[in-house]
């Protein structure tokens, strides 16, 4: 049967997040990188594709969703879910609007969602501000992202600036009384001419409910919380099985290493507390810059270091050096120096025997996962909210190589020493 729910990631985290989100209610689920030339899969309830979107400019990020968008709906999906993050990542020239319109132009639909919430990592929305935690998404270490600086927490006017619709909002007294009233909401957006509203949400049974408020959508766009209520959207039609197990993994081996190219706060805490206990390879950009050869200083520091334990190399910086290297080398040759070491790195690390590894930071990840040939990622269990292990499926035969592709925000502060114990 085709897949039901086809998707759109703006990037590979994000991308696993909601496969993983999507595995746990228990639709089965397969993550692609990028559009894939062959058929669908047959045995998928859901299809992911990841891009690496977030940062290209927004006719790039159109073109590709666009792409990504006619291969799923040829592939069958009834319904279409547009993945961007959790804290509304986006640069100041924002791709999230112009992409979720392309999408609702290319389905002939004049209204859909956008809401971000995932309240188990602390993204909640109230009255249209996105809060991280305890506090404002402006007030969160998002304002020093080094590629996309979140300075504004109300997404009603961050969205605003980025689409040609006008945006409108279903706020916290319309969702906390259920469905029926979303779904009044949204109605009525529509009539007054909105064509996008920013849904406020503090708690999963919110996303429950704004979920079956988005059953007959044929486009939704948030984060990975919504995806928690769509699920039950296609059980009740008969379409989706109830209790399909979603997350079984083959068992890999070899030696382990972690990969971190985040700077987001979260890592900067997981780095620490490796490089406590185990062997850690700092990169310096300005080292890069100068030509050093940092990629075979890593994978020569890494050679007997790895027979015995995890180890761990790393660009994360805090976002003072992170911004005297950008002053020096620029925004993006900063980013692709750094992406494109570590992803080299990740290559020789596999060649050397490396069957286990963890890779932390979104775009990171995404070149990492294109230098090392994946063509798509079967979902497993969860490590912790929003990162599941993942098995990696190669077209050339190439074995299967664990792999954990870590949000910059998400897990726990011990998360590069315990997600080893979660391995299948
Ligand atoms: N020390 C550094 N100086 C400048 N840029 C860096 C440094 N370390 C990493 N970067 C870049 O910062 C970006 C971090 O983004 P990403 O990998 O998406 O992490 P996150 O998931 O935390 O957002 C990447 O492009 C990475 O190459
Ligand atoms: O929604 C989220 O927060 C994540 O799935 C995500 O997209 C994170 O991106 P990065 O922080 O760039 O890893």
């Amino acid at each position: 049967m085709a897949a039901l729910l086809g998707c759109i990631a703006d990037d590979f985290t994000g991308g696993t997040d909601l496969a993983g989100m999507l595995v746990k209610t228990g639709m089965r689920t397969v993550q692609l990188i990028g559009v894939p030339d062959g058929p669908p899969p047959d045995d998928a309830d859901a299809v992911v594709i990841a891009l690496k979107s977030r940062t290209s400019p927004a006719e790039d990020a159109v073109a590709e969703s666009l792409a990504a968008f006619r291969w799923l709906q040829q592939a069958g999906c009834r319904q279409f879910y547009f993945k961007y993050c959790s804290t509304f990542d986006s640069t100041p020239c924002g791709n999230i609007g112009p992409v979720a319109e392309a999408l609702m132009q290319a389905l002939d639909t004049d209204f859909t969602i956008a809401c971000p919430a995932f309240p188990a990592n602390g993204r909640t929305l109230y009255k249209g501000h996105l809060f991280v935690g305890d506090g404002l998404l402006s007030e969160s270490g998002m304002r020093n992202h080094p590629l996309t600086p979140m300075t504004d927490a109300n997404l009603v006017r961050v969205l605003q600036q980025q689409a040609q619709r006008k945006v409108g909002l279903v706020d916290y007294a319309t969702v906390s009384r259920g469905h029926a009233a979303i779904r009044e909401r949204f109605t009525a957006l529509r009539q007054l001419g909105h064509g996008l509203a920013i849904v406020d949400a503090l708690s999963n049974a919110d996303l429950d409910a704004i979920g079956a408020a988005c059953a007959d959508l044929p486009l939704v766009t948030g984060g990975s919380g919504i995806a928690l209520g769509l699920p039950q959207n296609f059980r009740r039609s008969g379409l989706l099985a109830s209790n399909a197990v979603a997350d079984a993994l083959p068992k890999t081996g070899g030696l382990r290493a972690v990969i971190s190219g985040s700077c987001s706060v979260a890592t900067q805490k997981q780095v620490e507390v490796m490089r406590a206990s185990h062997p850690a390879f700092s990169i310096d950009p300005l080292r890069l810059a100068r030509g050093e050869d940092l990629v075979s200083a890593a994978l020569e520091w890494a050679g007997s270091r790895m027979a015995q334990q995890p180890i761990l190399i790393y660009a994360t910086a805090t976002p003072d050096a992170v911004r005297q290297v950008q002053g020096e080398l620029g925004v993006e040759q900063a980013s692709q120096l750094v992406e494109q070491t570590l992803s080299m790195i990740a290559r020789g690390l596999v060649q050397a025997g490396v069957g286990q590894m963890i890779v932390a930071g979104g775009e990171t990840s995404g070149a990492v996962v294109k230098a090392l040939g994946v063509m798509g990622l079967r979902i497993g269990p969860e490590i912790d909210p929003g990162v599941p292990w993942t098995s990696t499926l190669h077209d050339d035969g190439t074995q299967p190589l664990a792999l954990a592709l870590k949000s910059g925000n998400f897990g726990s502060a011990d998360f590069f020493l315990k997600a080893w114990s979660t391995l299948p």
